[in-house]
């Protein structure tokens, strides 16, 4: 059984490697801004399931490269998706919650509408309607917030400003559901073999860790599973100039993943707590 990943030093990436049995592809094997290399990769591998581990995640610095972002995001996804299609084999798509609007304040279902309001979220989701129109065995894995110990994520930038700062200002009026890597990796795999089994389960999903919180409340438990005495102030979106609007509701409803896959909604403060182990981060 082989098992091909896009990406090895990425947060889900490196979990994917750490649960082992899989080839993990780097930037210099396959790069995603040339599609049609990811796709040459695939054939040459002929695994037994892809999936695809990276992405341009660099949220603000998407409005500047958008031609880069939707190659990576939206064609190198496509290519891999007809080469999957094709051959047969499962692909597992991971995609964002950004490619919602986050208005009102319901779980978003898989079958909402979706309307992304900055560049990195537009361009996932030219990614996912491609993923959707090669067709096969595929899955679109809709995520959120995702940490670990690996990579650059809200986690290691909070851990980062407590070093000097003992009073943080952060957004209250974003709610969503931070996930843990580890989490994302094992499921992925779980895909790969219940589409193997089953091509009918194929379409797009919702998988995000439970419960659904501010960024405040993120990193106020952050802090107190750490040890560190910050004071976190709640500030709204309005406070916080970037140069990507991030959207308010992020919550995504996992019902249609768990109905169909039988796995729940992670508890991420127990992912947390494994990624401050690793870490060394001891109270
Ligand atoms: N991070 C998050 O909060 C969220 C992520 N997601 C999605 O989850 C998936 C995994 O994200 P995550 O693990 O956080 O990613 P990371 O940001 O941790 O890593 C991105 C990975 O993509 C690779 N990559 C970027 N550009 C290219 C390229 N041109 N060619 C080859 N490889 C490239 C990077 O390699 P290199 O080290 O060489 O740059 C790195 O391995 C992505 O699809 C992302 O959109 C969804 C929701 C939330
Ligand atoms: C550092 C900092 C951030 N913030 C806010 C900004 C932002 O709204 C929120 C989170 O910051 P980040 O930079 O981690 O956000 P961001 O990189 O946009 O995170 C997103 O990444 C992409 C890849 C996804 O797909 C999303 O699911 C989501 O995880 O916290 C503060 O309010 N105060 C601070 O001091
Ligand atoms: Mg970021």
């Amino acid at each position: 059984m082989t098992i091909l990943v896009f990406g090895k030093t990425g947060q889900v990436a490196c979990e994917l490697k750490a649960l082992g049995n899989v080839t993990c592809l780097s930037r210099d094997e396959a790069d995603l801004s040339d599609p049609e290399s990811c796709a040459e990769a695939i054939r040459k591998h002929s695994p037994n399931g892809v999936i695809n581990a990276a992405a341009y995640t660099v949220v603000d610095r998407a409005e500047e490269e958008v031609t880069l972002a939707t190659r990576v995001n939206g064609w190198a996804p496509a290519a891999m998706a007809k080469a999957c299609a094709e051959m047969d084999v499962p692909f597992i798509h991971i995609s964002t919650d950004y490619v919602f609007d986050g208005s009102g304040n319901e779980p978003w279902k898989p079958s909402e509408l979706t309307n992304p309001k900055n560049a990195y979220g537009l361009s996932k989701l030219i990614g996912e309607k491609a993923v959707q129109e090669a067709g096969g065995r595929y899955a679109i894995l809709r995520t959120s917030w995702v940490f670990s110990s690996h990579g650059s994520n809200f986690v290691k930038s909070m851990l980062k400003l407590s070093e000097d700062r003992d009073q943080l200002n952060i957004v209250a009026d974003q709610v969503g559901g931070p996930t843990p890597a580890a989490d994302i990796a094992q499921t992925c795999l779980d895909l790969v073999d219940q589409l193997a089994n089953d091509a009918s389960k194929s379409g797009t999903y919702h998988f995000s860790g439970a419960p659904d919180v501010s960024w405040k409340d993120f990193a106020e438990t952050i802090f107190a599973q750490a040890g560190r005495e910050v004071t976190v102030k709640g500030i709204a979106t309005s406070e916080y100039s970037t140069p990507a609007t991030r959207p308010l509701n992020s919550r995504l409803d996992c019902s249609s993943f768990e109905q169909t896959f039988g796995i729940a909604r992670p508890d991420w403060r127990h992912g947390l707590k494994n990624v401050l182990k690793d870490l060394e981060i001891t109270q």
